[in-house]
């Protein structure tokens, strides 16, 4: 059994590089109303991932199995909930769907790669040891780097020596300190001294070297690449003699003997498939083994000397391995849990993508996504074989695979898998338009415009031209526009004097904003919701580019428009539809009770009608809180009470509206303020949409409810107010449907007042009434000031809003009220004092009562709507015992439509009309009614 509740504790539990984990968490403390678990804002239930910290590394627990005892918690003395998970975290070293694939073809090779954090230190290589020793493929090659900031302790060697600093000799004792002491602490035995010797050998090698280059003062480029492949030499040493430790048959490679590669540029080589296949045959018919520990970033020239693979190097190599030995997968092990759906230091609510084709792999990484750099995925692209990204600090996250695409051809993806995969952005761009009449139609104009950009060194990074041919226009890198513009104008002078050409404009400070997705080539729409996200942000697009593999859909906008833009369109692709921010104005009683209702029922929301509610802020007369992903409902209070910054409702409406790209907002009032609700009109106009219990509005000065009412006809943004009248009762929804549905309403009578219905039910025996007004504000039925519920007044706003709803244009002074706050205590300056002086007229009272029961009657607060005679009357009135409206008991509303419909029988709506939880109950229902009027599923 699974039950609810949000855990309150932390776990500290130590999951294991098993492949397959079965835990037993306890001491998970959880409240006993709710029905999910919430940790970090999030909630979960059964069957869902929950990440949790241990051993200062995040990790992700899926839940099975819960059973529940009870405990009350010391601090706030509430009951909560001991909850004790089974949960199994489930780590296959190889994907599944992979897995398949692999058995189809017989491969037998897995290729890891292990970079320099993951062999930071020996505690870091062993469990680097466990993940080989747990891979049960039959093949295992192990692409390692140095042992992280050795490389970078190598260059500076270099740099020392070549300029001429004595401190090379101390820095390379450093680098062999670190190896011994990395060594010592992992290997015993011959292995440890078989290593030592060949470090102390490699050392002294080095210092003849170091010591040649200090001489020359200069150092030629395959010197310098030998020096630094040495870290790998190491780092792969050790790996290996600690996994023989483990009684495993594990060589080590020196990729030097076996990888060969041409250089083509200053930081750039292509590998020699054959040549490399070759040497590794050859290498593996002397070193056969189950296991074998590869150094990455190096390799070979055909003429045998040393040199590396440059940039990104030990993930080359990895792929270049995984292609020689066709790898069932390629596992890049790094430090984040995969490929993020965008950057997520800039966009909060990005997502870790359980799959990317290559395509899509690489026009992310084009544009500046942490993924792998496009040389890496060719090799393993040709012969499909799939690369996983997995973050070894985080063994329970699955990673990001990345393989061929199954878009169209997965007959389980029922056209389910999104067209956009993620968001990149590159800055510090600028574009250059060139632009005139003398260009069209006429052959070799672009030749000559990127003849000149070419001509400086600079990369055009996006180019556009529309069809009319009138203007070309191009992004480059900011710091090459300058000798571009250059170069274009000297190279267009004459058609620029001849005005052919009529300017060469720069357009300074621009990024790019890519949006990736193999799946959107054919799907029609994709770019028009993008575009349209874009437009709602308000952000300006200054050219577009899309080629026709449609795999990438490029924006340039204004750099500073750049996050926002991001923001917009992640969240336009990545949130549901009806994710709705919300802002709750005034946490009293009744704004209290619907954020705990929000807390406990929104994983339900979410997870059966896909509806997401982020209450982006809550603010009170003083306090405020704000959050940019949605407040953590189970310490609202305390994150109000102790982190909430000065309320100031101008600074809430635009965090709740506008700092994210949340597609709906609506802002709760849960305030009887009338200045709150004098903002209605102006927050529909801007696209908020209202819900209030709060009666202030529609029960206002006549013309600014008709305009208000007029707004919100107009422009389908929403206002509901259920509430308002009855509590959570149906009475307004009742009401429009039968007007909407042609019903013609001649009269409501009812009891409206949750308060006086409540007093009138039990004044009676030895009660005073003054007693009974404190008991019925005690029990959260009046409102904030009693005196409105004695009043009439909450009725007669009440009967106003049912009036003006049958269309009755009257104001609230049209209504005649009887009035049951004694006369005196109508100017009291503080309810306390009202309620203090107010037994001072039990006496009254108690006679009416009498009056009345002597008659076999009982006293009843009753509203009319005469809708016949446009009037509205308040009144005390008695009723015979057997009246329906005689027979209510606690704070039930009674509510009767006479119609044409409804004519001899009338139709009926009671219940309980005022109290916390009905009224928020109301609320919510509101909050609800607005998802589905936005496209949530029924
Ligand atoms: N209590 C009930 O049974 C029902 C109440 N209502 C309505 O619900 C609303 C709330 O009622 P309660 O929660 O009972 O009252 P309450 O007095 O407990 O709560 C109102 C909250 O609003 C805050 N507030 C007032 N002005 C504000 C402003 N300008 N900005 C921010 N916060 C402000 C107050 O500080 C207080 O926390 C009222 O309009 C009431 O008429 C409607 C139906 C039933
Ligand atoms: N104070 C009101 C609350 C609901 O509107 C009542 O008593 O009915
Ligand atoms: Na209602």
């Amino acid at each position: 059994m699974v039950c609810g509740g949000y855990i309150v504790g932390c776990l500290s539990t130590h999951v294991p590089p098993h492949r397959v984990v079965s835990n037993s968490i306890s001491n998970m403390l959880v409240s006993s109303r709710l029905h999910c678990i919430s940790l970090n804002q999030t909630y979960y239930t059964k069957g869902i991932w929950i990440p949790f910290v241990s051993f200062g590394s995040l990790h992700h627990l899926r839940l099975e199995q819960g059973s529940l005892s009870r405990t009350i918690s010391p601090q706030n003395r509430k009951e909560q909930q001991k909850f004790t998970v089974s949960a199994s975290v489930t780590v296959p070293l190889v994907n599944e769907e992979v897995e398949k694939v692999r058995l189809q073809k017989g491969q037998t090779w897995s290729v890891h790669k292990f970079g320099g954090t993951c062999v930071g230190n020996s505690e870091r290589i062993r469990n680097v040891a466990d993940i080989i020793i747990q891979d049960q493929s039959e093949r295992k090659l192990v692409v390692v780097s140095a042992m992280s900031k050795v490389t970078d302790m190598m260059y500076d060697l270099i740099y020392k020596a070549q300029s001429r600093n004595d401190n090379y000799i101390v820095a390379l004792d450093a680098v062999l300190e670190k190896h011994t002491s990395t060594a010592r602490e992992l290997l015993d035995g011959d292995d440890l001294s078989i290593f030592l010797s060949r470090l102390h050998q490699d050392i002294s090698d080095l210092k003849s070297m170091l010591q040649a280059i200090y001489i020359a003062g200069h150092v030629t480029e395959s010197f310098s690449d030998f020096v630094v492949g040495h870290g790998e030499l190491w780092s792969a040493q050790i790996l290996a003699a600690l996994v023989r430790k483990s009684g495993r048959n594990c060589k080590w490679m020196d990729t030097r003997e076996v990888l060969v590669v041409n250089p083509v540029s200053s930081n750039q080589v292509d590998p020699d498939f054959l040549e490399s296949e070759k040497r590794l045959e050859d290498w593996y018919s002397r070193n056969s083994a189950e296991t074998i520990i590869a150094t990455g970033f190096i390799a070979s020239t055909p003429q045998n000397i040393p040199t590396t693979l440059k940039r990104d190097g030990s993930d080359f190599s990895a792929a270049i391995m995984g292609a020689l030995v066709k790898a069932r997968q390629v596992t890049i092990w790094t430090d984040v849990d995969g490929v993020y759906s965008a950057d997520p230091r800039k966009v909060s609510e990005a997502v870790i993508l359980q799959k990317l084709s290559y395509q899509e792999a690489w026009e992310m990484s084009y544009f500046g996504a942490n993924v792998l750099h496009p040389r890496t995925i060719i090799p393993v692209m040709r012969d499909d074989i799939p690369i996983v990204i997995r973050n070894i600090f985080n063994l329970s996250a699955p990673g990001t695979v990345i393989c061929r695409s199954t878009a169209g051809e997965d007959e389980d993806d029922l056209g389910l898998e999104t067209p956009v995969k993620g968001f990149a952005t590159i800055d510090n761009l600028a574009l250059i338009n060139v632009e005139g009449t003398g260009m069209a139609g006429v052959p070799g104009t672009a030749s000559a415009i990127f003849g000149a950009v070419k001509d400086v060194g600079a990369n055009v990074i996006m180019i556009s031209q529309a069809s009319s041919e009138h203007s070309v226009c191009f992004a480059v890198p900011e710091k090459e526009v300058k000798a571009v513009e250059k170069a274009l104008k000297s190279r267009f002078q004459q058609a620029l004097h001849a005005g052919r050409i009529s300017q060469v404009a720069v357009l300074p400070d621009c990024s790019i904003l890519a949006t990736v997705g193999q799946k959107m080539a054919s799907t029609p729409g994709v770019s028009a919701t993008l575009f349209n996200a874009l437009a709602k942000a308000n952000i300006n697009i200054r050219a577009i580019a899309q080629g026709c593999s449609e795999y990438n859909i490029t924006v340039v906008v204004k750099r500073e428009d750049c996050v926002r833009a991001l923001r917009a369109v992640h969240s336009r692709f990545y949130l549901s539809r009806t994710t709705i921010s919300m802002g709750i104005i005034g946490p009293g009683l009744i704004g209290a009770t619907l954020l705990d209702q929000l807390r406990d029922q929104a994983a339900i929301l979410k997870e059966k009608f896909n509806i997401d509610l982020r209450v982006m802020g809550v603010t009170g007369t003083r306090k405020m809180v704000l959050s940019d992903t949605g407040i953590d409902l189970a310490t609202w209070r305390d994150l109000l009470s102790e982190k909430g910054e000065n309320a100031d409702l101008k600074k809430f409406v635009q965090h709740v509206h506008e700092n994210h790209f949340i597609p709906n907002t609506v802002l709760v009032d849960c305030t009887a303020d009338t200045d709150i609700a004098t903002n209605y009109h102006h927050w529909l106009l801007r696209g908020i949409h209202v819900i209030t219990p709060n009666k202030k509005a529609n029960s206002g000065p006549l013309d600014q409810y008709l305009k208000l009412r007029a707004l919100q006809r107009k422009s389908y943004t929403h206002y509901f107010y259920e509430a308002t009248v009855g509590a959570g009762l149906p009475i307004i929804t009742t009401l429009k449907d039968l007007l909407q549905t042609g019903d013609k309403i001649l009269l409501i009578e009812g009891i409206f007042s949750g308060t006086l219905s409540y007093i009138f039910n039990n004044f009676k025996g030895t009660s005073s009434f003054s007693d009974v007004v404190k008991e019925a504000k005690e029990k959260g039925y009046t409102e904030p000031d009693p005196r409105d519920d004695l009043s009439g007044t909450d009725v007669a706003r009440k009967v106003i809003i049912l009036a003006r709803e049958c269309g009755l244009n009257l104001e609230l002074a049209d209504i005649s009220v009887e009035n049951l706050v004694p006369e005196s205590l109508r100017t009291c300056s503080s309810v306390e004092e009202f309620l203090e002086k107010l037994p001072q007229f039990d006496q009254d009272m108690a006679r009416k009562k009498q009056e009345a029961e002597d008659a076999g009657e009982v006293l009843r607060y009753v509203g009319v709507v005469d809708v016949v005679n446009q009037k509205g009357t308040v009144k005390l009135q008695s009723y015979k015992k057997d009246n329906a409206f005689a027979q209510l008991s606690g704070s039930d509303n009674i509510i009767a439509f006479k119609t044409e419909r409804y004519n001899e029988d009338l139709l009926i709506v009671r219940g309980p009309g005022a109290g916390a939880a009905v009224t928020a109950g109301g609320v919510f229902s509101d909050i609800l009614r607005l998802a589905s009027y936005l496209g949530a599923p029924s």
